[in-house]
């Protein structure tokens, strides 16, 4: 079985960053939405900064992923100009014309994630279909009304088999996030077996991440 990417989100410190480093993780995840995990652009610059040092020296280091949520243009480019984000992931109402323009124009990766709700009346067809060509990978997500994402809350897990024939007929991955931690993910990942799975509650111990508990998520999604 091919071994889902980990994606890490919400760092927001240099120490963290480092700390992770020799783990096998393919995404770290700032975010510059309004959250109680927000970071500024010269903080994300800081953090990125190691893993543009990490390469030099000829190491592997994770892609860097920019979270928004329903983000002028302007902000993207005022973030870009000192920021070196290999992903922009967009996690509001954002258009698929939108995406696609980001795209474009900053030349970056995309991630575009879809909120799972109780009372999802849309079906997954018109959620994913629209995004073929202009993301290269649905994150799915547990519905938050206030921020957006970030809630620590799995929604239910049954959806996903339609979201991933979808989402491979379309040529994109599929993420899932949402409430994941150490001790669900290993159920996650044998019952649906996803692309990529992201964490940020399920990882921190009062609200910082926790780097015992980033490792063991890592261990028991990339063990045999
Ligand atoms: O993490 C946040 O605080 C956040 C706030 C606003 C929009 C998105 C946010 N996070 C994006 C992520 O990719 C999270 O990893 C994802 O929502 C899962 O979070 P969690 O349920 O806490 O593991």
């Amino acid at each position: 079985m091919i071994r889902p990417a980990v994606k890490i989100c919400g760092l927001q410190t240099v120490e963290a960053v480092r700390s992770i480093l020799s783990l096998p993780i393919e995404y770290i995840g700032f975010v510059f939405a309004p959250s109680k995990r927000r970071v500024t652009g010269r903080q994300a610059a800081e953090m990125t900064g190691e893993l543009v040092r990490e390469r030099e020296q000829g190491r592997p280091a994770p892609a860097s992923v920019g979270v928004f949520v329903n983000p002028e243009p302007e902000e993207l480019e005022e973030i870009l100009k000192i920021v070196p984000l290999d992903v922009i992931q967009l996690h509001g109402r954002e258009s698929p014309e939108y995406c696609h323009q980001v795209k474009e124009r900053f030349g970056t990766g995309l991630f575009k994630a879809v909120s799972i709700s109780m009372s999802q009346t849309a079906s997954p067809a018109d959620l994913v279909l629209p995004f073929a060509g202009s993301a290269d990978a649905i994150l799915l997500d547990t519905y938050d009304p206030v921020h957006g994402g970030g809630s620590g809350k799995t929604f239910n897990w049954k959806v996903i088999p339609d979201y991933l024939e979808l989402t491979r007929a379309a040529g994109m991955k599929l993420i899932v996030a949402g409430g994941l931690t150490p001790d669900n993910v290993s159920g996650l990942i044998s019952a649906y077996q996803p692309d990529g799975v992201d964490v940020s509650s399920g990882v921190e111990t009062e609200g910082q991440k926790d780097i015992a508990k980033i490792k063991q998520f890592v261990e028991r999604v990339k063990s045999r």
